[in-house]
This record gives C-alpha cells, sequence and structure tokens, in this order.
C-alpha cells in the first residue's frame, strides 16, 4: 500500500516524510508523509493498534524517553527537523503540547498546575503570572468554574475539568500546536461534548492534532483525517471526502463499519 500524501492548501506546521518508526526491532509506522495544517484540526483514526499514538508521540519526540525507541525519515516543523539529534527537546515540548487520554493534573493546586509549566520556561512576576493562569483556564473555557477555588487541588475536579485543566497546563506556555491523544475516552458525554467545543475554538490559535477511536468525533471536530492501518498511512484527505467518499476501499470498510 503507498501512502497518500495530500498537502492542504495553505501554510503547514508540520510536514512528514518517510516516517518510520521502531520499537526495536518492531516497525510502528511505516513510511508515513503528510502534511497538518496550521490552525485546523487533523484527526487520526483507525484499528487499535494502527499506529495512531505511535505517530502523536513522534512530533513532540515522546519517544526519545525511551531506548530502543527510533524514527526515521523527516517531520519538518516550521521548517525545522524535530527530528535532528541537535534539536532541544524542552523547547519543543513548549512549542508542541500534548495532552493524554487520561487527565494526569499534578497533585497540587489547580493555579500551581497551570502555572508549573510556565515556570519551565518563562520568569514571571506574581500579576505577570496570575493574568497567564487566568487567561489559560479561559481559553480552556474553565475559568468560570474555578476562579473562587483556585487554591483546591486539581485532583479535586471532575474527570471532564481535570482534562480542561489539563489542556490549560498545556496552553498555559503558549504552544503553536497540541496533541490530544483520545482526550475524551475517560469522559462523559456532557465532558466530551464540552471539549469537542472547546477544540472548536482551540483552533483559531493553535494547529490541533488529535486521535481517537470515536469516529463520530473526527467526522464533528477534525477538518482533515488520516485512515492509518497496520503502521501505514492508508488515506488522508478532507473529513468530508474520508467520511463521505473515500477512494479506498480500505477506509470504506472502515468507515462503514465492514473492517474485518
Ligand atoms: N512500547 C512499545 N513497545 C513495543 N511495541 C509497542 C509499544 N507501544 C506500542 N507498540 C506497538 O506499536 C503498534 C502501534 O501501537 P499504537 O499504540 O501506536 O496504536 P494505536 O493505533 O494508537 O492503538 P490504540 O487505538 O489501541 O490506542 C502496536 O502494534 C503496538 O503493539
Amino acid at each position: 500500500m503507498n501512502p497518500t500524501p495530500a498537502a492542504p492548501p495553505g501554510k503547514n506546521a508540520l510536514e512528514l516524510r518517510n516516517l518510520s518508526f521502531f520499537y526495536g526491532k518492531f516497525q510502528g509506522l511505516r513510511n508515513v508523509s503528510l502534511d497538518i495544517a496550521e490552525y485546523k484540526v487533523t484527526a487520526f483514526i483507525g484499528p487499535s493498534g494502527c499506529g495512531k499514538s505511535t505517530l502523536l508521540r513522534t512530533f513532540n519526540r515522546m519517544y526519545s524517553l525511551y531506548p530502543g525507541q527510533r524514527a526515521e525519515g523527516s517531520i519538518c516543523f516550521y521548517g525545522q527537523d524535530i527530528l535532528d539529534p541537535r534539536q532541544d527537546i524542552n523547547l519543543l515540548r513548549a512549542r508542541i503540547g500534548m495532552v493524554f487520554q487520561k487527565p494526569t493534573p499534578f497533585p497540587m493546586s489547580i493555579y500551581d498546575n497551570v502555572a508549573f509549566g510556565v515556570k519551565l520556561y518563562e520568569t514571571l512576576g506574581k500579576n505577570e503570572m496570575d493574568e497567564r493562569v487566568e487567561w489559560a483556564l479561559s481559553k480552556a473555557a474553565l475559568w468560570s468554574e474555578v476562579k473562587d477555588k483556585l487554591s483546591q487541588s486539581g485532583l479535586s475536579l471532575s474527570g471532564g475539568q481535570q482534562q480542561r485543566l489539563c489542556i490549560a497546563r498545556c496552553v498555559a506556555v503558549r504552544p503553536a500546536v497540541l496533541l490530544l491523544d483520545e482526550p475524551t475516552s475517560a469522559l462523559d458525554p456532557l465532558s466530551t461534548a464540552k471539549i469537542e467545543e472547546l477544540i472548536d475554538e482551540l483552533k483559531h490559535d493553535y494547529t490541533i492534532a488529535i486521535v481517537t477511536h470515536n469516529m463520530q468525533q473526527a467526522a464533528r471536530c477534525s477538518d482533515y483525517t488520516a485512515y492509518m492501518y497496520l503502521g501505514e498511512m492508508i488515506e488522508f484527505g478532507a473529513t468530508e471526502q474520508i467520511f463521505f467518499k473515500p477512494e479506498r476501499k480500505e477506509t470504506e470498510d472502515y468507515i462503514t463499519g465492514r473492517f474485518g
């Protein structure tokens, strides 16, 4: 199967070319090429184990934490190859933030959860930090719910609020790209709807890549969709095209539930 590189019109935040990934001897990604358009939502769908999370984790070199895992090919982030061994990983993670499947607030106050990342990269005075925390919590549509209890533990919030707190923590360091790895799979339908609304708001300011098992979610939230299978990019295009007029039979079978 050949990958289907497709360049959405406009500027790209990330450009992947012939990206392969290895967990030791096991190859998790095979020659993936695609462009991630700036200020759009790109969704990654496909059956369990097809490499969606593996792909997302290459975008901020998350795998570098683990010996034996390596990527080949190139990922250009506004013209800079992030796979270059000289890449400053901390700086990269400030520019490309990640939110995980399970909400992961730190065992500290709501305020400190948001301020934590900022302190790693910037030295702000108290007023500036207060402003940044309020700004980030507002961006994550959480400010009105927590403004009177900023000193309470982040762990005291509901699951949906905790996930929005994690988004606020990510946004607070002012990244260019947000990576969302199944951000609603641990949430109830109401919290899921809130996060989906939030994604729609956030794409005005951020480029978003989302992994989801939920096809309705991909159809609702994304501008572009990539269908993956066994580590390969089978088809990539505008979400409407992928869902209503897929070019590949494999994509159609998956979308219509005939897969397997
Ligand atoms: N740490 C690891 N070591 C070895 N193999 C791994 C590791 N993590 C993932 N894999 C393998 O890489 C492949 C892709 O896994 P990945 O988690 O990216 O898939 P996925 O599409 O995100 O799956 P899911 O939808 O179930 O989360 C799978 O075959 C998986 O078993």
